[in-house]
């Protein structure tokens, strides 16, 4: 709903026009002042009606300051005084419109819902533009808590290297396939394909002729030969989501691409040569899978060249406003809707959740508190998952017959290593520790030997 400032020192007049624009379905608020109205945008507003002859300060001065602060407010001026000159005074500072008084309530709700139409659409516009021109530039990604920085430094020095093999790691929600679209679109390699496929996704024996074709005749059903989708990526970039799913005999075929950049189809005799830039995507602990005999340890260090792990949004919740600010931009795009942000209250309790499901999370959470409003501002209900979801601290009651804190801690700190894979760091960022801290649990516990 978009939000209307009507600045007048006449009662009458703020009344006839809030009356109007709010059965417009519009949500008003009032200043009999200048200093007042420029206090009010602060306040957040898409749209001023604003009267040119305030008693503080004059309409031009007033106009200006609004546009400095936020120069995407719609500036409408009534004016029973205006001089050719004041008028194009007013429109070059960047009023949209100088309408005179008195006026029709009619006409200035026309006026009104088409300044509102033309300013949603070149907002899409302008927005759309920038999407256009660079989809998945490393700014793409949101975020300036040092991991995110080191995340997109590194993702820039990478995808200008030449074809070297990435492994992105991470938990669900990530980034991770954001993370490989950024490393392709922004390599030498942006104009040939970029191939995504999820190996968990396939039946093993499909996923082999999807990912390595099969010639005519190779089972049952093929009667023509396919090529797969390493040779439909030549020059371009294959993203192998959830590689640790990936069966034992396809590993190898996968190494032997990666070394020796060939392969042979499904039934066939001959070689096959491609030139493929590998980008493989696992939220499993790679080394627990090596451990266990289920990855090749040959492939696991082939491809654990360069590894690229994307944090969990837990272990940086000062990005939380600026990817809230992010979808509720994309999301007043989408929903052609006028929310302001979060409210400092709704930040705060975001700041506070542990996001299970980290980014994607967050987004859906922003999506799903977006179509529901009617408000300039979420507030902390329209999200209720961090009510009773995964807070970082606090929330855990303590239940009626006790407990025994030394086993409770003993047994947090081996679910937080069992969850990592036995990586210390991981463990302790899961329990809100550092190093040293979590050390000295694994020592007065005795759980040393069975970890890393
Ligand atoms: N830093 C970021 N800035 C903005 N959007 C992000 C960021 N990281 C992730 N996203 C968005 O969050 C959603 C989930 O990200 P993505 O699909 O890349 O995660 P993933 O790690 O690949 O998850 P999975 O392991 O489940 O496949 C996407 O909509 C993506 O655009």
């Amino acid at each position: 709903m978009a939000t209307i400032l009507v600045a007048d020192d006449e009662q009458l007049i703020r009344w006839s026009l809030s009356e109007r624009l709010q059965a417009d379905g519009l949500r008003i608020i009032e200043a009999a002042t200048g200093q007042e109205a420029i206090d009010k945008v602060h306040e957040g507003v898409d749209l001023v009606l604003l009267d040119f002859k305030l008693p503080d300060i004059d309409g031009v001065t007033v106009l200006r300051q609004i546009k400095e602060h936020d120069p995407d407010v719609v500036v409408i001026l009534l004016t029973a005084y205006a001089t050719v000159d004041t008028a194009v005074e007013a429109m070059k500072t960047g009023a949209y419109h100088v309408a005179n008084k008195p006026f029709n309530v009619d006409a200035v709700s026309d006026l009104v819902a088409k300044a509102l139409e033309t300013t949603q659409l070149r907002r899409e516009v302008r927005s759309l533009r920038a999407e256009k021109a660079q989809p998945y530039s490393p700014e793409r990604i949101v975020g300036d808590s040092p991991p995110m920085i080191r995340v997109k430094a590194l993702l820039r020095r990478v995808a200008t290297s030449p074809a070297s093999t990435v492994l992105l790691t991470g938990e669900s929600g990530t980034g991770k396939d954001l993370a490989a679209k950024v490393l392709h679109f922004n390599s030498d390699r942006s104009h040939k394909p970029f191939v995504n496929i999820t190996c968990s996704a396939i039946p093993e024996t499909l996923l082999e002729s999807e990912l390595f074709g099969h010639e005519r005749g190779a089972f049952t059903d093929a009667r023509q030969q396919k090529r797969g989708l390493l040779e439909s990526a030549d020059g371009g970039t294959v993203y192998l989501d959830e590689i640790g799913e990936m069966v034992p005999a396809l590993q190898a075929k996968l190494l032997r691409v990666l070394e020796e950049k060939a392969f042979k189809r499904v039934g066939g005799q001959h070689d096959v040569r491609v030139d493929v830039r590998i980008v493989a995507a696992t939220n499993r602990n790679l080394e627990d899978q090596v451990k266990g005999g289920h990855f090749r340890s040959d492939l696991y260090y082939r491809l654990n060249v360069l590894p690229i792990e994307l944090p969990a949004l837990r272990s940086h919740l000062e990005d939380v406003p600026a990817l809230v600010a992010f979808y509720v931009d994309q999301f007043n795009r989408e929903f052609r809707k006028s929310v302001r942000g979060a409210s400092p209250t709704a930040l705060k309790a975001m700041q506070h959740y542990g996001w299970p499901g980290n980014i994607r999370e967050l987004r859906n959470a922003v999506e799903r508190a977006m179509l529901l409003t009617d408000a300039p501002w979420l507030e902390p209900l329209d999200f209720p998952a961090l009510a009773g979801g995964a807070p970082v601290s606090a929330g855990v009651s303590l239940p009626a017959e006790g407990v025994n804190l030394e086993e409770l801690e003993r047994s947090l700190v081996v679910q937080a290593l069992e969850r990592s894979g036995g990586n210390q760091t991981r463990a302790a960022t899961m329990l809100g520790l550092n190093r040293d801290q979590i050390r000295y649990r694994i020592e007065k516990f005795g759980l040393a030997k069975t970890t890393t």
